[in-house]
C-alpha cells in the first residue's frame, strides 16, 4: 500500500474512533467539515508562502501539510482517495491546453 493510502486508512479508522481526547483527526472531525476546510485553506496560503519566500525544507513541510488535511477532508465527506486518483488516471495525457481548449469549443 503506497503512503496516502495508507494514511487515509488511518485517518478513516481515527473518524471512526471519534476519541478526540487521544487523536487530532478525531478533534478536527468532532469540530465538523467548515473548520476542517477553514483548515485546508489556511494550509494552501501556508503553502503559497513557503513557495514564495520559505526554503525548501518549509515547502516540504507545507505540502506535506495540506495533503494530509486534504485527505482528512475526503474521509470526512466519504470520498475514497482512490476516486481522486482514478480522476487524475483518467487525466494522464491530456495536455491541460488541449482540455481547456475543447472546453472553450463547448461552451461556444
Ligand atoms: N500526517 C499527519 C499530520 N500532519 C500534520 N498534522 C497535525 O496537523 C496540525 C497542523 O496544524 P498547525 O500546524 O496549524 O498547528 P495548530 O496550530 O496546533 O493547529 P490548530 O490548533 O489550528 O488545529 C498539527 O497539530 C500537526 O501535528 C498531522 N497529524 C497527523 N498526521 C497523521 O495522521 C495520523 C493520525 O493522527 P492522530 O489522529 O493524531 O492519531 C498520524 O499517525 C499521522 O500519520
Amino acid at each position: 500500500m503506497d503512503t496516502l493510502t495508507r494514511l487515509e486508512t488511518t485517518i478513516r479508522q481515527r473518524i471512526a474512533s471519534a476519541d478526540s481526547g487521544k487523536s487530532y483527526v478525531a478533534q478536527l472531525h468532532a469540530r465538523g467539515l467548515p473548520v476542517i476546510a477553514r483548515k485546508l485553506g489556511e494550509e494552501a496560503v501556508e503553502t503559497v508562502i513557503a513557495a514564495l519566500s520559505g526554503s525548501d525544507e518549509e515547502l516540504t513541510g507545507e505540502a506535506a501539510d495540506i495533503l494530509f488535511h486534504l485527505i482528512v477532508l475526503l474521509a470526512e465527506k466519504g470520498v475514497p482517495l482512490a476516486d481522486v486518483l482514478a480522476e487524475l488516471d483518467r487525466r494522464e495525457g491530456t495536455s491541460g491546453l488541449d482540455e481547456k481548449a475543447s472546453r472553450a469549443q463547448q461552451e461556444g
